[in-house]
């Protein structure tokens, strides 16, 4: 079976590639799996900035093709934020919880027609000797007064999706990767994934 490295160490994304990419008869390793692997300091201003940030330096580090996630909720209302700093909105420990909380506070005094939102994904694909590859893909909903739901990751339970009628933290891992931001950005790489998977090494 193929293998592939999605640089994150985030483990609610790694479950998510992992059941996306199965499907094309790829095993999943995250950089969960190399506990002793550097850290990449998320200094750009856009999701693609940082997606390449990550995958090329990890692809120099594992001297194999790299798949990275860059991703993030934006809100209207407050002008695109959190956007980029979505996973440190309340401070570095990138508490889910505490993010959560804080969008709903500063959502407070905001009607419902005005609370619209999309999560973005940046995937960048570096392999060594190649140009890094990027591709995007949001999903457009409402964030909702109070969480629901217990599936899902980070901003999952505020995040309201209209052609579902539940929120992202409702729906099944199927329903998920049917509409979600990551789902529709890994579209994007499908005429290229063949020639992706066998130049990786
Ligand atoms: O499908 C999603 N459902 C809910 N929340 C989501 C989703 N996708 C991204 N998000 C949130 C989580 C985190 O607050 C931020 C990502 O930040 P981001 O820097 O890309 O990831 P991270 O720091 O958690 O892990 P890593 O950089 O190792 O991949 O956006
Ligand atoms: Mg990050």
């Amino acid at each position: 079976m193929k293998e592939v490295i999605i640089a994150t160490k985030n483990a609610g994304k790694a479950k998510e590639f992992q059941t996306l990419l199965a499907k094309k008869g790829v095993e999943v390793k995250s950089l969960l799996d190399f506990p002793h692997c550097p850290d990449v300091e998320e200094t750009g201003h856009t999701f693609a900035e940082n997606a390449i940030l990550k995958a090329e330096t990890m692809a120099e580090y594992f001297h194999t093709m790299v798949i990275a996630d860059d991703s993030g909720l934006s809100i209207d209302a407050l002008g695109g934020r959190p956007g980029v700093y979505s996973a440190r909105y309340a401070g570095e420990e990138k508490d889910d919880q505490a993010n959560i909380a804080k969008v709903l506070e500063e959502l407070k005094e905001v009607p419902l027609e005005k609370r619209t939102a999309r999560f973005h994904c940046a995937l960048a694909v570096a392999m060594p000797h190649r140009r890094t590859v990027v591709v995007e893909g949001t999903c457009e909903g409402y964030i909702t007064e109070e969480p629901r739901g217990e599936n899902g990751f980070g901003y999952d339970p505020i995040f309201y999706v209209p052609q579902k009628g539940k929120t992202m933290a409702e729906l099944t891992k199927e329903e998920k990767n049917g509409i979600s931001h990551r789902a529709n950005a890994l579209a994007k790489l499908e005429k290229q994934w063949n020639e992706i998977i066998n130049n990786g090494e």
